[in-house]
């Protein structure tokens, strides 16, 4: 069922559903699954994608092989490899850094959406659970109550009874589960603080040369489709902003399954693209939990998991899915508590192309890139 995402969180299970994605979250989102306003996510895909859970998490089926990239980009570096997940060295120059953040700064950033991906499966299913046991069976018993006394009942007038209590408690039992989403989704906005903002205007120095050196990056994954280009598969750059204690709880960017809210968006998230904007010297590493440290200098020194120290212009390049879609339980990650103000920017590489308002505008690709 749904993840939530910014996009997906883990603790999340089947039988409720009820789990983070987003992403990112995503990504997830102004809890994107609610509002039809652009999402800069998490999935906390949430999609999505940080719930209570009682949940075991699926057994891992064999993920297949990431999409392609120019594997000879400047400064690429492998930290890890099955899942890879790369460094690449001053991947923007600090011009283009700085752009970003003043960019952001002035167009202002708000509270970082979660989306609670898969919300659709989770009222649909909650819904069937309510409408095929009990409502059934309460309006069942109420009719029956009802003609207790009544000598003139029949079994028609128990029929219509039932069916008119079937109704009305349909209907409450509607209300319950809209409520109990909104309080899920309100839930998982708790474990994404940042703030953020979406930068799509590509006459920006810096939103062009990232989306320009993301197009480089992804080039050799969309040869297949020659009428589109790389950046057509992206959602527009996120910047993010961490202020002193502020942080992404551990999540995936890709979704379980959240088709309805996907689609919107491209579908499945296949890659993260990350470009730390400034210096980090305390907190805001960015840790994947499942994943052993590297001898990389960017590794948080005496730690156990893979855990890369934000610098300025570098990026860090992950696959939550494989190139057919498959969610990667291995690829979870989180944001680590900020002490330093830290500032990103993040692409989603999607699996088809991404319209406005979440994609960038085709005129804007074929005129800038
Ligand atoms: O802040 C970070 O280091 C990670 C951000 C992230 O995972 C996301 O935006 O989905
Ligand atoms: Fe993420």
């Amino acid at each position: 069922m749904s993840d939530v995402t910014t996009r997906s969180y883990p603790h999340k299970k089947r039988a409720f559903n009820v789990a983070l994605t987003l992403a990112s979250f995503a990504p997830v989102s102004t809890i994107s699954a609610f509002t039809a306003t652009r999402r800069h996510t998490t999935p906390i895909k949430p999609r999505s994608q940080l719930h209570a859970s009682t949940i075991t998490p699926p057994s891992q089926t064999a993920v297949g092989s990431r999409i392609r990239i120019n594997e000879s980009y400047p400064g690429l570096k492998r930290v890890h490899a099955n899942p890879d997940v790369f460094v690449i060295e001053n991947f923007l120059d600090d011009a283009s850094c700085e752009d970003l953040i003043g960019k952001a700064k002035d167009k202002g950033t708000t509270r970082s959406p979660v989306a609670y991906a898969g919300w659709t499966d989770d009222v649909k299913d909650l819904l069937g659970l309510a409408a095929s046991g009990p409502v059934t069976w309460l309006a069942i018993l109420a009719a029956w109550y009802e003609a207790q006394g009544d000598e003139n009942a029949s079994v028609i007038s128990l029929v219509l009874h039932s069916i008119r209590n079937y109704a009305g408690l349909f209907v409450i039992a509607a209300v319950l589960v809209a409520a109990f989403t909104k309080f899920r989704a309100d839930g998982l906005q708790q474990l994404r603080t940042s703030s953020s903002t979406t930068l799509d205007d590509l006459s920006q120095l810096g939103a062009k040369n990232f989306v320009s050196c993301a197009a480089d990056l992804f080039a050799p994954s969309s040869s297949s489709n020659a009428d589109l280009p790389p950046a057509a598969y992206f959602e527009a750059p996120t910047v993010i902003r961490y202020e002193r204690d502020q942080s992404l709880a551990p999540h995936y960017d890709a979704n379980r399954s959240a088709d309805v809210e996907d689609k919107n968006r491209g579908g499945q998230t296949l890659a993260t693209l990350i470009v730390y904007l400034n210096d980090v010297q305390t907190g805001g590493t960015t840790k994947f939990g499942k994943l052993p440290a590297t001898d990389d200098i960017r590794q948080v020194k005496g730690e156990s998991n893979l855990n890369i120290i934000p610098r300025k212009g570098d990026a860090l390049l992950f696959f939550p899915a494989d190139q057919n879609g498959l969610f990667d339980e291995r690829t979870e990650h989180e944001g680590c508590p900020a002490v330093d103000e830290k500032w990103i920017a993040r692409i989603w590489r999607h699996a088809e192309r991404v319209n406005p308002p979440f994609g960038l505008c085709d005129d804007a690709i074929r005129k800038y890139l």
